[in-house]
């Protein structure tokens, strides 16, 4: 794979989750600083580069629905950092969240993950601590990085939330840290 602008990177940003929790228009989010909530579902791959002051980092979706799920753990040797999406307002699907994000990990003990609780603008979304039980994240382990942040893509046309400014900067950080 070639990397941002040609050239030959080294590592990546894996972002998983089930489908629709909402990879695709964060990345964007991200990238671009606008945002335009996706439409459809990923089919297969979305790489995406994002520069800050910096660096430059590669982010890869892999889409989430169920046919697509087997390839997650084919890209994980290769990776720097886990972003784990999630819908907070699913609460049916959280289960199903919760057992892929362990069986992803528990082979990788050092992994640095980041768990976005995407989708708090929803009326039923849970809270942070919720997500924090519902995913199990205090079983994850204590020797990796782990981060949990709720985020939400705005309506379209509108800036980014203040909380995912807070998510770049913490995703920014922590590549610099581990490159
Ligand atoms: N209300 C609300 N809707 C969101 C949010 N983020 C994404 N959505 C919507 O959720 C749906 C799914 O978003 P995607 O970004 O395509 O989800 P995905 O995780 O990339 O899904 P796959 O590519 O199928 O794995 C879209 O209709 C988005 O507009 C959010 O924070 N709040
Ligand atoms: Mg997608």
């Amino acid at each position: 794979l070639r990397g941002c602008g040609g050239k030959r990177q080294s590592k990546q940003i894996l972002v998983l989750g089930l489908d629709g929790a909402g990879k695709t228009s964060v990345l964007h989010s991200l990238a671009t600083n606008q945002v335009k909530r996706s439409v459809a579902p990923t089919q297969g791959f979305n790489a995406i580069c994002i520069n800050t002051e910096e660096s430059q980092m590669e982010f890869l979706e892999i889409g989430g629905g169920e046919s697509l799920r087997s390839y997650w753990k084919m890209y994980l040797p290769q990776v720097l950092l886990l972003i784990y999406v999630v819908d907070s307002a699913d609460h049916a699907r959280l289960p199903v969240a919760k057992e892929l994000l362990h069986q992803l990990i528990e082979n990788n003990s050092t992994l640095p993950v980041v768990v976005l609780a995407n989708k708090q603008d929803l009326e039923g979304a849970y809270c942070i601590t919720d997500i924090h039980d519902a995913l199990a994240l205090s079983d994850i382990g204590d020797k990796r990085k782990m981060f949990l942040i709720g985020t939400h893509v705005a309506e379209d046309g509108s800036e980014i939330s203040s909380s995912m400014k807070d998510a770049k900067e913490l995703i920014a950080e922590l590549f610099l840290e581990l490159q």
